[in-house]
């Protein structure tokens, strides 16, 4: 029997999901006969320490899967939940994404204080985003909306919805239903209103390159579909350079289609990409489909660039 030491950041939600994945993987396991038992070792990131300064002022999300790494390299931990949209699109060398389960739901949602969808929201009404993507996507849909940021966890910014005056708060779905919060949801945003962040909803499993005994079984747990429409979300990403926070979003789904440009019973994966201004002046988006994720995620990003997006992004970045 080998224990498998599995770290985890403290917030509720990692630790709820990271025992999620270890129920999934005992019951694969017993299933498969395999001899493995999980224990779970809580990490502090830097992120975790430094929750109260506005993320893209101190070099974003890298900073909660640095310590992680470590430890994984240095073999204190051997495996690791991450949600893939803070994962970075590079893994230091040694290690690998064993497993992409199955993805959840992948929109934005609002849980307002009233009740009030974000159609019914009064006007001018303060609404809670740190997120730029977010926020160009919100502008650009309502402009009268005085958008501020609210940093934290998940159950933090859920209390800060009651305490610091807002009508509205802005969340992805997926942790609200892995916390079981779900009825806090008020609605969900549809994506031509606020396109997802790039694998949004979706874990990735850290572990060590060269651990084939643990990642005979990760593979087992992967999700090939949710693998390819993330690979091709991260493509994207990565080809517009788009590490830190800045406002991109993408969406892929996949697609058993009858499409005639694809031989039947091929995977398609349809990809939408965008872009936006920080003030919602101006959104670039794009669609297209096709086969191979890596090839997708690079036409999409190319599409936009030919739009303009680099200059979008100078601007941020800048
Ligand atoms: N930005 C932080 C973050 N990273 C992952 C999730 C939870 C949802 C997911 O797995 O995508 C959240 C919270 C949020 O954006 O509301």
């Amino acid at each position: 029997m080998r224990t498998i030491v599995v770290g985890s950041r403290q917030s509720a939600l990692a630790l709820t999901q990271t025992g999620h994945v270890i129920d999934d993987l005992k019951t694969i396991s017993a299933r498969e006969g395999f001899q493995f038992d999980f224990e779970v070792r809580k990490i502090v990131t830097k992120g975790d320490r430094i929750l109260d300064v506005t993320l893209s002022k101190v070099g974003g999300k890298g900073l909660f899967v640095k310590e992680i790494e470590q430890a994984l390299l240095s073999s204190e931990i051997d495996m690791a939940v991450h949600s893939m949209k803070d994962m970075p699109s590079e893994l230091p060398e040694g290690l690998i994404n064993g497993a992409v389960p199955r993805r959840v739901d992948a929109r934005d949602c609002l849980i307002s204080r009233n009740g009030a969808s974000l159609d019914e929201l009064p006007q001018g009404a303060k609404v809670g985003t740190s997120s730029l993507r977010r926020a160009s996507q919100l502008r650009a849909y309502r402009p009268d909306l005085v958008l501020e940021p609210v940093r934290g966890n998940i159950d933090s910014r859920l209390r800060k919805l009651e305490t610091e005056g807002f009508e509205a708060i802005i969340l992805a779905a997926a942790g609200l239903h892995r916390m079981g919060w779900q009825d806090r949801i008020t609605s969900y945003l549809p994506a031509d209103i606020s396109l997802p962040a790039v694998g949004q909803g979706a874990l990735g499993i850290e572990c060590r390159a060269d651990d084939e005994e643990l990642l005979a079984l990760l593979r087992l747990y992967n999700d090939r579909a949710t693998e390819l429409t993330v690979a091709a979300e991260r493509r994207f990403l990565s080809v517009l350079n788009g590490g830190c926070q800045v406002p991109i979003g993408a969406f892929a789904v996949w697609a058993q289609g009858e499409d005639s440009h694809f031989p039947s019973g091929e995977n398609i994966i349809q990809l939408t990409g965008m872009v936006g201004e920080p003030e919602g002046g101006l959104i670039l988006k794009e669609t297209l489909t096709g086969t191979d994720p890596i090839a997708l995620g690079s036409a999409v990003a190319e599409r936009l660039i030919a739009k303009g997006a680099e200059q979008i992004l100078a601007q941020v970045r800048g």
